[in-house]
């Protein structure tokens, strides 16, 4: 707002709030803020702004990173990769036999399952990384600046670690799953679209469960067809500050050079 404009009043008693209070708090865990505990019904009105928010983009069952926050992080990785040309590995990862977890010990016991691999895999990925639930058993990880050695190290170390894990669903059962996991390189200088992505990731994905699940596979990562020279030509300035150098000026629509 400029300075100049005048200030927009609102009162908070002129606006349905309930729900967006009692969704916060649930989530929040402890007893609502009211209104009249904030010096300024603005600091309210952020603060319910702020987590409505955040709850917006999480998975409520995992607390991880939902599908609409991983197409919103995948869409930006593949703006940064197009521009800078870095390594970004996706990886798509699915609980083998699931199915059978539900079937066989009920379907909350399938929600602790859920749970437990989401804190699993959230201890092997680094802070920079976006994991998130992207349906059903299915979950998915962002690795920006990962090279090929460090992206395959990280696939084996999450197949590893969940296999190792076991997961206690009552005081005298505790079960093991394994998770299969397909992987692919965003494609360096090109700009793809988050759909193609996410197909070849879900491909690597299926050979790994024909193959006998409980494994990574990962495509190939690209060689890029774009060479150093070429590059400079894509990113570099479009003319030099003297003029066009050896270019020919455009032309505008009188046919006079601009
Ligand atoms: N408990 C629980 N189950 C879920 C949830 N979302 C999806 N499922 C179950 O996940 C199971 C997925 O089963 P399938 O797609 O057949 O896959 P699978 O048994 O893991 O077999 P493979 O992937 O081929 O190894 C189904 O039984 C779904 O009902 C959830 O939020 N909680």
């Amino acid at each position: 707002m400029s300075d100049s404009a005048a200030p927009y009043l609102v009162d908070l008693r002129d606006l349905r709030l309930d729900t967006a209070h009692a969704l916060v708090s649930q989530v929040n865990g402890s007893g609502p803020a009211t209104a009249s505990d904030y010096a300024h019904p603005r600091q309210y009105l952020q603060g319910l702004i702020d987590g409505l928010c955040e709850l917006s983009l999480k998975d409520p069952l995992t607390g991880l990173a939902n599908r609409r926050h991983f197409r919103a992080v995948l869409e930006r990785e593949i703006d940064r990769v197009t521009r800078s040309g870095e390594a970004a590995l996706l990886l798509m990862l699915d609980i083998d036999h699931f199915k059978k977890v539900n079937d066989v010990h009920g379907h909350s016991a399938g929600d602790l399952v859920l749970q437990s691999v989401a804190r699993t895999l959230s201890a092997c990925v680094r802070p920079m990384d976006t994991l998130a639930r992207y349906g059903g058993e299915e979950f998915a990880v962002v690795l920006p600046a990962c090279q090929s050695a460090f992206g395959h190290a990280v696939a084996e170390r999450i197949r590893r670690a969940v296999a190792n894990t076991p997961i206690r669903i009552s005081p005298s059962v505790e079960l093991n799953v394994t998770v299969s996991v397909g992987g692919a390189f965003a494609l360096q200088w090109i700009r793809s679209t988050t759909l193609l992505w996410i197909d070849r990731a879900d491909n690597q994905l299926y050979q790994a469960k024909s193959q006998g699940r409980n494994r990574v596979s990962i495509e190939e990562q690209p060689d890029s067809t774009v060479s150093a020279e070429e590059k400079s030509l894509l990113f570099g300035p479009l003319y030099s500050p003297s003029g066009w150098g050896d270019l020919p000026p455009p032309l505008d629509a009188t046919g006079s050079a601009y």
